[in-house]
C-alpha cells in the first residue's frame, strides 16, 4: 500500500463522508481516487459534484481500490461482507475496518484469514483534520501499519493500541465527541439565564471550550494546575465548580464513558 493507492469507503454515511472529506481536505489524496459506495446514490448528487466516484455496487469499488474501508454499521456489516468476500485479493487489498465493537479477526472469518485488516477508531472532527484516531491490528505488517498511521495522521492525531482496548477507545474518543459538544451546549444554555443571547453565548462557550483544550495541548500540562489558576480563594469560580461536582459533574461523565465502552463492545455480538 502507498498514497497512490486507489481507496473504497463502503459506506459513506457521517463517519465515511467525513474521512473522505478530511483526506482531501488534507491533500492525502484526490477525490478522484476515493470511490465512496452506498445503497442508495440519491443522497450523493454532492459527493459527485465534488470529484468522488460514487458507486452502489461494493464489489466492483473492492475490485479497482487496494485501501478498502468499510464505514458501514455493525448490524450491516454480515451482508456487505458477503457481498464483498469473492473480490478481496489479500495480497492486493488491505482492509480498514471502522465498524465499533467488530474485531479484526471478526472481519478476517468472513473475507479470509490471510487479509490484513486494521482497526481504526476515528471520530467526526476527521473532516476537520482534527480527528483522535485510535488504530489497532493483529495481523498487519509493520509498513501497512505504518501507512494506515500515516494516513490518518493527516486528518487528526494517532494513537497506535491493544485491540482489546478499541471499545475503550470508541467510548473515550468517538463518543467523546458528542459529550464535549453537550457540554458546550449546556455552558451556552447556562449563559443565556445569565443575560447573554443565545448565539452570542453559544461563541462564548465553544471559544472558551476551544482555550481550555489548547491550553492543555500546548502547555502539555493536566487540567488540575490549569483549574488551579482560575480558583481564586472564596472566589466564584471554586464556587461554581464545586457545585456542579455536588451534582455529580465528573461522575456522570465518568458512568457514561464507561457504559458506552460496554455498549460498544456488545455492538456487532448482538446483532449477528
Ligand atoms: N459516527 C461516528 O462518529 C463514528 C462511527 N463509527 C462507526 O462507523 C460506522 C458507520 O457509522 P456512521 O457513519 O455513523 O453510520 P451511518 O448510518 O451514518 O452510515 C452508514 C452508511 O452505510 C451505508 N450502507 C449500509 N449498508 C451498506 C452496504 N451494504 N453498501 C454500501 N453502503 C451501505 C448506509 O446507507 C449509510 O449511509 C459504524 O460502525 C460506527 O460504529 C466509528 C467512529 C465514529
Ligand atoms: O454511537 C455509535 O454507536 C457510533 C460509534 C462511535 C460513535 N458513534
Amino acid at each position: 500500500m502507498d498514497i497512490t493507492s486507489k481507496i473504497a469507503i463502503l459506506g459513506s454515511g457521517n463517519i465515511g463522508m467525513s474521512l473522505a472529506k478530511g483526506l482531501v481536505k488534507a491533500n492525502y489524496t484526490d477525490a478522484a481516487s476515493i470511490t465512496l459506495t452506498r445503497r442508495n446514490l440519491q443522497h450523493m448528487t454532492e459527493q459527485t459534484a465534488k470529484g468522488f466516484q460514487v458507486s452502489d455496487q461494493n464489489y466492483r469499488a473492492v475490485f479497482g481500490a487496494s485501501i478498502v474501508i468499510i464505514a458501514v454499521l455493525p448490524q450491516q456489516l454480515n451482508n456487505l461482507l458477503e457481498e464483498i468476500a469473492g473480490a478481496i485479493d489479500p495480497e492486493k487489498h488491505l482492509v480498514i475496518s471502522v465498524v465499533s465493537g467488530v474485531s479484526c479477526q471478526d472481519v478476517r472469518e468472513k473475507l479470509g484469514n490471510n487479509v490484513q485488516v486494521v482497526r481504526a477508531m476515528p471520530n467526526t472532527a476527521i473532516a476537520i483534520g482534527q480527528s483522535m484516531t485510535c488504530i489497532a491490528t493483529d495481523n498487519a505488517t509493520p509498513e501497512n501499519l505504518d501507512e494506515v498511521t500515516a494516513m490518518f495522521e493527516t486528518v487528526g492525531s494517532v494513537v497506535t493500541i491493544n485491540e482489546d482496548l478499541m471499545t475503550s477507545a470508541t467510548a473515550l474518543c468517538a463518543c467523546g465527541i458528542a459529550f464535549f459538544l453537550r457540554a458546550i451546549r449546556a455552558a451556552s444554555q447556562g449563559g443565556v439565564e445569565i443575560g447573554f443571547h443565545a448565539d452570542e453565548a453559544l461563541k462564548m462557550a465553544v471559544q472558551t471550550a476551544k482555550g481550555a483544550a489548547d491550553l492543555l495541548l500546548l502547555n502539555h500540562s493536566h487540567p488540575e494546575p490549569e483549574i488551579d489558576k482560575v480558583t481564586s480563594p472564596k472566589g466564584c469560580t471554586i464556587a461554581g465548580l464545586n457545585e456542579m461536582e455536588h451534582h455529580g459533574f465528573s461522575s456522570s461523565l465518568i458512568k457514561g464513558i464507561k457504559l458506552s465502552a460496554t455498549k460498544a463492545g456488545g455492538l456487532y455480538k448482538t446483532n449477528e
